[in-house]
């Protein structure tokens, strides 16, 4: 029985270790194979807190916590501005840094490490047998693992799966990556401190030895044979490869056992990728808020609903002068003017179609406004500022929105969830306060103005399904829903009317007139198909190898001779 205890306690801290690190995959899709140094770090605070210093064992985990998440930003802040494979390799060398210092530094006590560490214990009561021990370590990997729950299910969680799914879609929704990388970074390396922390107390002695990188890939295999981004992926994966490596053990109590276990983990790692990717516990796309329907019924048709809810930033009235105004701008790629000295004026409540052969710069254009890119002369003034140097998600908190060509779905979560996560920053969207009971009226009022945005959109009945099973045309109105939940006053759309059936075009089309005559949102459309744009644009650029080379009315455009011929073959 005290070996039972033993197991489960050692499964309750790898849960906790895996979850932490679920968190910053499953949620972040940020791929760390260091996850064992946080561990460590945790384990050495804690353990020197206890015993060169005395202090409380809560107090001690607390310090596990913050050395570990402090020690998360020496890696996260140069490095998370790369991912994929220069991420992974820079998680390893983290590892192998880690470790040096672990076996070296006199304060870790070198590769014999730290022995005698004092119990648990609190207000006096000391935690000494396994089963007291156990009891304590699920208290605590419980409570962890609760707090990690509420930030995965939050706002702030909403918008890292987003990250995930992608980047650029979500930066051109207003929220800056980086930061929340940072934060997921931060908050995962700090729990995975304080299941270091109950390691080190658990087995009253630590070296080097248990936080190498064999330790961060087992834990990399716990998640992903759990289950990525689900909440009980990690605690799912921990209990199958602890039992498994204690079994082990007990049947073969030799090196050849240890061994034997890591050939498993190898086995089973290759098992879950080729057979069953999604882990064990597969991902839940359901929004929490509407998994029982709730919210959606009595919104059967498609309503004249009046957006009482949205503000989008299109106060046009209040605008002197052009809302958006393009200045000579220019961008080259080598010897290759995709732009060149380019001016556009926009008034507020334009709707202006952007025309032209391929290769003309139209997109280019759109990825200068949008801050993909910057020009290399000229500016982009909007609101009379100069956002030429901005960010993209600067310039999207600002008011202007981006409908991409392949709309940029976040195709893993639900048509609510993705226009939930375009809202403008709310209070538990911040890292600190996610995990806090707290803004639940302000996350049921955004449902219910989601819900208003996805019926106006006409579709309400599809706000539980994942978006990457929609069709086309339907992502695209998720698309347009989710700037009207970002409040943009100004839509960049990159070919709306493309790869979608006539019916869809027609739904699209009166989509964008409805939006401009009910909320007097400012429109650049950039479109190949000239029967989309009539009758709906009130001016047309022409552009032409990077160069604007007529601004007229849609007739004045389609009566010009040379320019059909040229460019249009008509
Ligand atoms: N990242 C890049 N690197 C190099 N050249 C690029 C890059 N992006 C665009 N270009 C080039 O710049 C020119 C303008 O491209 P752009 O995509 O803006 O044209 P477009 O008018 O949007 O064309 P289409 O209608 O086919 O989408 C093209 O010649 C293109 O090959």
């Amino acid at each position: 029985m005290d070996y039972l205890f033993l197991v489960l306690t050692l499964i309750c801290v790898y849960a906790l270790l895996a979850t932490s690190l679920n968190l910053i995959k499953g949620y972040g899709g940020l791929f760390s194979v260091a996850h064992a140094v946080f561990f460590g770090i945790g384990a050495y605070a804690f353990t020197i807190a206890r015993i060169e210093y005395g202090v409380p064992f809560p107090l001690a985990l607390v310090i596990a916590f913050a050395m570990a998440a402090a020690a998360s930003l020496v890696l996260s802040i140069p490095s998370l501005r790369v991912s994929g494979e220069y991420l992974l390799l820079a998680t390893f060398a983290v590892q192998i840094l880690g470790t040096s210092l672990f076996l070296n530094l006199d304060i870790t006590g070198g590769p014999a490490g730290i022995r005698d560490i004092p119990h648990a214990d609190l207000f006096g009561y000391v935690f000494q047998t396994n089963g007291q021990v156990f009891i304590i370590t699920l208290a605590v990997s419980a409570l962890c693992w609760c707090m990690m729950y509420e930030t995965a299910r939050s706002p702030f969680g909403r918008v890292m799966k987003a990250i995930r799914e992608d980047e650029i879609g979500i930066a051109a929704l207003g929220k800056d990556t980086l930061w929340f990388k940072i934060a997921v970074f931060f908050i995962g390396c700090g729990f995975a401190g304080v299941a270091g922390g109950l390691f080190a107390t658990v087995i009253t002695f630590i070296n080097p030895d248990s936080f190498v990188i064999y330790v961060s890939f087992t834990v990399v295999i716990m998640v992903l044979l759990g289950g990525l981004a689900n909440p009980f992926g990690g605690i799912a994966g921990a209990a199958v490869l602890i039992t498994l490596e204690e079994t082990l053990r007990v049947i073969m109590p030799t090196a050849v056992g240890a061994h034997l276990a890591m050939v498993l983990f190898g086995l089973i790692l290759v098992g879950v990728i080729m057979r069953r990717p999604q882990g064990l516990l597969p991902e839940h796309a359901t929004s929490n808020l509407v998994a029982d329907g709730r919210g959606l019924e009595g919104r059967g048709q498609r309503q004249a609903i009046k957006l009482k809810n949205v503000d989008p930033q299109a106060s046009a009235a209040l605008i002197h002068g052009p809302l958006l105004r393009i200045e000579n701008v220019t961008k080259s790629y080598g010897g290759l003017v995709a732009v060149r000295g380019t001016n556009i004026s926009v008034d507020a409540g334009d709707i202006i179609g952007i025309v032209g052969p391929n290769g003309a710069g139209k997109t280019t254009l759109f990825d200068l406004i949008g801050g993909n890119i910057r020009p290399d002369t000229g500016t982009i003034v909007y609101r009379g500022q100069d956002f030429s140097k901005h960010k993209p998600y600067r310039i999207a908190q600002a008011g202007i929105g981006r409908l991409f060509q392949h709309v940029r779905p976040f195709s893993n979560m639900t048509a609510l969830d993705n226009v939930l996560v375009s809202f403008p920053r709310s209070l538990r969207e911040s890292p600190w306060f996610a995990w806090l009971p707290i803004d639940r009226s302000g996350e049921a009022e955004r449902r219910d103005k989601a819900l208003e945005l996805l019926q106006y959109m006409g579709l309400e009945g599809h706000a539980n399904e994942k978006v990457g099973e929609l069709s086309f045309g339907q992502q695209k109105l998720v698309g347009f829903a989710r700037l009207l939940a970002q409040g943009a006053s100004v839509w960049l759309l990159d070919e709306p009317a493309a790869g979608i059936d006539p019916q869809m075009r027609q739904d699209i089309r009166r989509t964008i007139l409805r939006v401009r005559q009910d909320l007097g949102v400012t429109m650049l459309i950039v479109e190949h198909n000239m029967d989309f744009l009539e009758g709906l644009v009130d001016r047309v650029v022409f552009m032409a190898e990077g160069t604007v080379v007529k601004v007229a009315s849609f007739d004045d455009i389609m009566a010009d001779r040379e320019l059909n011929r040229l460019y249009l073959g008509v």
